[in-house]
């Protein structure tokens, strides 16, 4: 089965909303960004990015009921005191639509922008079809003015079928070894299932298929992690990156971009190992895993189980989650498994 249309569909989406987040991040304003109950930050940019997306699949896609399984809602923005926050959404929606000229003078009240973003209130599951977005993947990136993306996947009867992941400020080149790099930034990661992974400039060069690397000696390899201390156990992921004999340091950046920097082969290796407690969310990982798995690496949990994405906004899995290349991954696994075993239990 084919899902050319809805790629094409996802693409444009995840671009428009790329580029109205590079405009906020360009000028941040302290009254820009507010904190949600689960004490994470959001921003307008990660209410316009979601109002953008599924603005989008619902023009592009009009002929299927749109189902979407996002991050945001609008509980905050109906209070008074968002009022003024709603207002500037609405105008960098407006203005990112017009920027792009292909749908008309179509102007967006702040009705029509609330409605849009919690059309995003989807609870996905293993049946049909569900998009699947995070609008800004990586806030306190995007707040620090470092890495973050915007990720969209599609979810067909409860499996990734399609993936994009726009990383505004990922270099076009390789960013291996933490090297800091002087080449054009904004790159377009999409994948099909059964077609492989391209990559593009968001400015819109012609696409390359990516793979990921195919080295298979662990004391060769390079991995990633979360930036933020508190997204994953780094003192486990040191004990597992020593008994695989790795000489490089952790590459720590935010969100998805480590998934799309994965597929390209800027390093071997994802490990994401949240403290105990933390249940994970689909929208962090469906265009990730996609966007790896078709560039031929594989994405699982610690317990060697593929990420199911099928049981709503939540992912089951609570041991960890690792990305690699085929020829790594058992001698992964066995250090993952070891390392586990040693690890105190109050971690
Ligand atoms: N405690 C904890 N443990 C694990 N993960 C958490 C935790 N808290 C939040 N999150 C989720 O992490 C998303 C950011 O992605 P990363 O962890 O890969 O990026 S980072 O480098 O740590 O910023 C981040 O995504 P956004 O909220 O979209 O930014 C969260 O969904
Ligand atoms: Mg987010």
């Amino acid at each position: 089965m084919s899902y050319d249309k809805e790629l094409t569909a996802a693409r444009k989406a995840a671009s428009l909303a790329a580029s109205l987040c590079q405009k906020v991040q360009k000028a941040l304003l302290q009254s820009d960004v507010q904190w949600k109950s689960d004490r994470t930050p959001v921003t307008v940019a990660d209410y316009g990015s979601q109002a953008i997306v599924s603005f989008v699949l619902e023009r592009e896609l009009s002929d299927e009921p749109l189902s979407l399984v996002a991050e945001e809602d609008t509980g905050d923005l109906c209070k008074d005191s968002g009022k003024d926050t709603l207002q500037r959404i609405t105008k960098l929606v407006n203005e990112t639509i017009a920027n792009d000229g292909s749908y008309g003078a179509c102007t967006l009240s702040p009705e029509d922008v609330l409605r849009a973003i919690d059309s995003g209130r989807s609870e996905g599951g293993s049946f049909g079809r569900h998009w699947v977005l995070d609008p800004i993947d990586g806030t306190k990136g995007f707040v620090r003015g470092d890495q973050y993306a915007v990720a969209l996947a599609l979810l067909h009867n409860g499996k990734a079928v399609l993936g994009v992941l726009a990383c505004p400020n990922l270099p076009l080149a390789s960013i291996a070894g933490n090297a800091p790099s002087e080449y054009a930034v904004g790159c377009l990661f999409y994948a099909q299932v059964g077609s492989g992974t391209f990559m593009q400039s968001l400015d819109g060069s012609s696409p390359v298929k990516v793979h990921v690397s195919d080295i298979g000696n662990s004391e060769d390899a390079s991995f990633f992690e979360p930036f933020e201390k508190a997204h994953s156990m780094q003192e486990l992921t040191s004990a597992i990156a020593r008994k695989l004999g790795v000489k490089a340091p952790p590459v720590r950046i935010d969100s998805q971009a480590k998934y799309g920097a994965l597929s390209r082969g800027d390093g071997e290796m994802y490990f994401r190992f949240p403290r105990k407690g933390y249940r994970e969310k689909i929208w962090d990982h469906a265009a990730g895993c996609i966007v790896v798995t078709e560039a031929g690496g594989v994405v699982i949990d610690a317990a060697g189980r593929p990420l199911d994405f099928s049981k709503g906004e939540h992912l089951d899995s609570d041991t960890g989650i690792i990305a690699t290349n085929r020829k790594l991954m058992p001698s992964i696994l066995k250090a993952v498994r070891e390392s586990l075993e040693e690890k105190p239990s109050s971690c």
